[in-house]
């Protein structure tokens, strides 16, 4: 079991995350709920940078924004992220668990005319290259319709099934309902809320 520990954050004086620490066991998916500017896209960035390089994890990071560049198409983006030869990432867009996200499909298409659910699909798999054990996926179904979405978490859940896995930020109630443990994110302190007390929802629970 690996453990994130001690994430703070200041923008100015405004302290965004404090001192923040939770444990990432294998095969676990993690879900981050917070409102708008709690600071979950924060708390995954500097997880990303605290830990890139270290030999005790890989950690990969799929951020909000996609961080592809339009001119490219797909194996020269993901030569970006990787010291990998381009026959090697043709190798591994091959083998699971890259496979399952068919970016074979549309080896020849440049980023900018790819749609949203592409974009994503090789944003993660910029993620995957170095066969990182924890993925940070910050709102993993912004802009996918409900097929791609349901293609996402089937990708996950198989993630997962290989012993790896997921930290998620996200608002999206539905994201939780596979998770194996839920933090709430408020004031710059996470609050575990897997088990919601009986009649309460996580709406309710952002509200408060
Ligand atoms: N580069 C920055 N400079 C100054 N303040 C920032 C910067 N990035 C984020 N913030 C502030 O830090 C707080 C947390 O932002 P963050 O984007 O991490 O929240 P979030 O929970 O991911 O929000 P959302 O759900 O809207 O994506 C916000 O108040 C935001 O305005």
């Amino acid at each position: 079991m690996f453990q994130i520990e001690h994430i703070s954050k200041s923008y100015g004086k405004k302290q965004v995350l404090n001192d923040v620490s939770f444990p990432v066991p294998e095969g676990c998916a993690i879900g981050i709920l917070g409102v708008n500017g709690s600071g979950k896209s924060t708390l995954l960035s500097c997880i990303a940078k605290k830990y890139a390089g270290t030999p005790d994890v890989r950690i990969g990071y799929v951020p909000q924004e996609n961080p592809l560049y339009d001119e490219l198409k797909p194996v020269d983006n993901l030569r970006m992220w990787t010291n990998k030869r381009k026959s090697e990432i043709l190798q591994a867009l091959q083998a699971p668990p890259l496979a399952q996200l068919g970016i074979q499909t549309f080896l020849d298409t440049p980023v900018k005319n790819m749609s949203g659910g592409m974009k994503k699909r090789l944003s993660l798999a910029c993620a995957l290259l170095d066969a990182p054990q924890i993925l940070l996926m910050d709102e993993p179904f912004a802009a996918l319709d409900l097929p791609a979405k349901q293609d996402a978490m089937q990708f996950m859940r198989y993630y997962l099934s290989l012993g790896n896995s997921i930290v998620i930020a996200s608002h999206e109630e539905a994201v939780f309902q596979f998770c194996h443990t839920v933090y709430l994110l408020k004031n710059g302190t996470l609050f575990d809320a897997s088990h919601l007390p009986e009649g309460t929802n996580y709406i309710d629970l952002l509200r408060n």
